[in-house]
C-alpha cells in the first residue's frame, strides 16, 4: 500500500520474548525466519501491494445471524480507502448464508447442510448486491469467484482461477471470493472460507493475509475463558504454538473457529505471506500497520506456488509404494520417484491427481502428483527406463512421480 502509518514506531520494533532476530529456531522443513520483528511484519503489511482479506460470517451478521448491511457497509469502507491508495484487494466473503436463510423465511441458521446450501444460493446474489452497491459509492468495481476446494487441486482449474483473479486485479477489479456452497460435497468442502482464503493468498501471490472475524485477536485460550490473554505476535506459527488453546466457533454463525484460522495463518506464512488476524472494526488500522490484532510473521523459502498447492490443497487419491532406495532418493531432495524404485500401488487414480508416496513400513514419505493412471503401474513397478521403453514404449519411461511435482513431508 502507498500510504504511511505514524503510528508504526520504531519503539515497538521490539522482538517477541525470547526470540533473538538473528538466531530464531527453525521451524523445519528448510523454513527460517524472514522477519522475527513484530514492526517489521506489520510494516510489511502496511506496504502491500497485493491483499487478500477474508471477513467472516460472524463480521458480517447481527447477532440474530442475519447479515447486517450496516457492518458490511463499514468493512467496505475500510477496504475501499486501501484500493484508493493504489493497493490489489481480493476479498474473500463469507455471508451467503447468512444473507439468504432470513428471505427463505427462516428465524435462525439452518442445521442440516442441505437447507444451508439452498439458503447460500439464494443469500449469493444478495451478499454480492450488497457488496456491489456499497463498493460502488468509493467507485469500485467488484466481481464474483465462486470456488470448490477441487478447484484448487486440479491442475488445470487451478491455473485458470489463478489467470482470471489475476487479469481482474490487472483491470482494478476487486475479486469477491466464496467457497461455492451449492455445489460442494462434504468430501470436498472448505465449510469455513479460511483455508480458502490463504490459498487464494498464495494463488494471487499476495504480500498480505488479513483475517477479519469477531474477535480482537489470537488469545492463549478461547477469549470466554477466565485468564485468556491477547498474543499481539506470533513470530513462528508453525513451531509457536504450544500451549494456547485453540478452540472451534462459538458464534453460532461461523465455521472452523480459531483452528482453521491458525491453519489459515500457518499456509500462508510457509507461502512467505505475513498475516493480521483482528476484527472487522480493525480492518483499517491492521492495513495500516497498527499495533492491534495479532500478527503471524512468514517464513522463508516461498517455495513455487505449485508446490504449497501440492502440500496444502491436494486430497491424496492413492498411494505409490518406494523401496528403501528410492526413499532415500527422494528425500534426499532433489529425485524424482522411478518405477524401478517403486514396489506397489494402492488406490484409484488417474496422472495428475494428488498421491502419496509412502515408505515399505507404511510411513508417508511425499505428496505429488501421479505421472500415470493407477491402472497403468503394476506392470511398470521395479521396471528400470530400459526396460519400460522397450517392453511398454516410449511414453512409460518417465517418472512415476516428477520431482518438480513432489514435496517431502
Ligand atoms: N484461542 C482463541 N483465541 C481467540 N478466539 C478463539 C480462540 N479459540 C476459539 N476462538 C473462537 O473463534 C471464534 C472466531 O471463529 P468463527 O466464529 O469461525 O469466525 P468467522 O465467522 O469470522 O470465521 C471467536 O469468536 C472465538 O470464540
Ligand atoms: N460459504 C459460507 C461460509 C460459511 C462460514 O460460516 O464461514 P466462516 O464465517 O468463514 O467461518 C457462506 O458464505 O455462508
Amino acid at each position: 500500500m502507498v500510504a504511511q502509518s505514524d503510528n508504526l514506531q520504531e519503539s515497538q520494533c521490539a522482538a517477541a520474548p525470547g526470540v533473538d532476530p538473528q538466531q530464531a529456531d527453525s521451524p523445519g522443513e528448510g523454513l527460517q525466519h524472514e522477519a522475527s520483528r513484530e514492526c517489521d511484519v506489520r510494516r510489511s503489511i502496511m506496504q502491500a501491494d497485493t491483499v487478500v482479506v477474508k471477513v467472516g460470517s460472524s463480521s458480517l451478521a447481527s447477532s440474530t445471524g442475519h447479515l447486517d448491511p450496516k457492518r458490511l457497509g463499514a468493512i467496505v469502507t475500510a477496504l475501499s480507502h486501501v484500493v484508493r491508495s493504489g493497493a490489489h484487494l481480493v476479498l474473500v466473503s463469507s455471508g451467503a448464508v447468512a444473507a439468504g436463510f432470513g428471505p427463505l423465511g427462516f428465524e435462525t441458521r439452518p442445521d442440516d447442510p442441505v437447507t444451508r446450501q439452498a439458503a447460500a444460493a439464494v443469500g449469493q446474489g444478495l451478499l454480492m448486491a450488497q457488496y456491489e452497491g456499497a463498493f460502488s459509492r468509493y467507485g469500485v468495481r467488484v466481481g464474483q469467484v465462486l470456488m470448490t476446494a477441487f478447484d484448487t487441486i486440479r491442475s488445470s482449474h487451478y491455473h485458470n482461477v489463478q489467470s482470471t483473479l489475476k487479469r481482474m486485479l490487472e483491470l482494478g477489479v476487486v475479486p469477491i471470493v466464496n467457497e461455492n456452497d451449492t455445489l460442494v460435497t462434504s468430501e470436498v468442502r472448505f465449510g469455513d472460507n479460511d483455508r480458502l482464503s490463504a490459498l487464494v493468498a498464495n494463488m494471487v501471490r499476495a504480500d498480505a493475509l488479513v483475517l477479519l472475524t469477531d474477535v480482537d485477536a489470537l488469545y492463549t485460550a478461547p477469549p470466554t475463558e477466565p485468564g485468556a490473554q491477547r498474543i499481539g505476535f506470533v513470530p513462528d506459527v508453525v513451531a509457536q504454538l504450544d500451549g494456547i488453546k485453540v478452540g472451534e466457533s462459538t458464534s453460532g454463525v461461523g465455521t472452523g473457529g480459531m483452528v482453521t484460522k491458525l491453519e489459515a495463518a500457518r499456509i500462508a506464512a510457509v507461502s512467505g505471506i505475513p498475516t493480521v488476524l483482528t476484527t472487522a472494526a480493525y480492518a483499517g488500522p491492521a492495513l495500516m500497520g497498527d499495533p492491534v490484532g495479532t500478527v503471524f510473521a512468514p517464513l522463508k523459502h516461498r517455495g513455487t506456488s505449485r508446490r504449497l498447492w501440492i502440500r496444502f490443497a491436494s486430497n491424496p487419491k492413492g498411494t505409490v509404494v518406494a523401496d528403501a532406495g528410492a526413499v532415500a532418493a527422494v528425500r534426499g531432495g532433489r529425485a524424482s520417484l522411478l518405477a524401478a524404485g517403486t514396489v506397489g500401488v494402492d488406490g484409484v487414480f488417474s496422472a495428475g491427481d494428488p498421491i502419496w508416496i509412502d515408505s515399505e513400513q507404511g510411513v508417508h514419505v511425499a505428496k505429488g502428483l501421479a505421472g500415470f493412471d493407477s491402472d497403468e503401474i503394476p506392470q511398470m513397478l521395479g521396471r528400470t527406463s530400459k526396460q519400460l521403453s522397450r517392453f511398454l514404449g516410449e511414453e512409460y519411461a518417465r517418472p512415476v512421480v516428477h520431482r518438480d511435482n513432489l514435496v517431502l513431508v
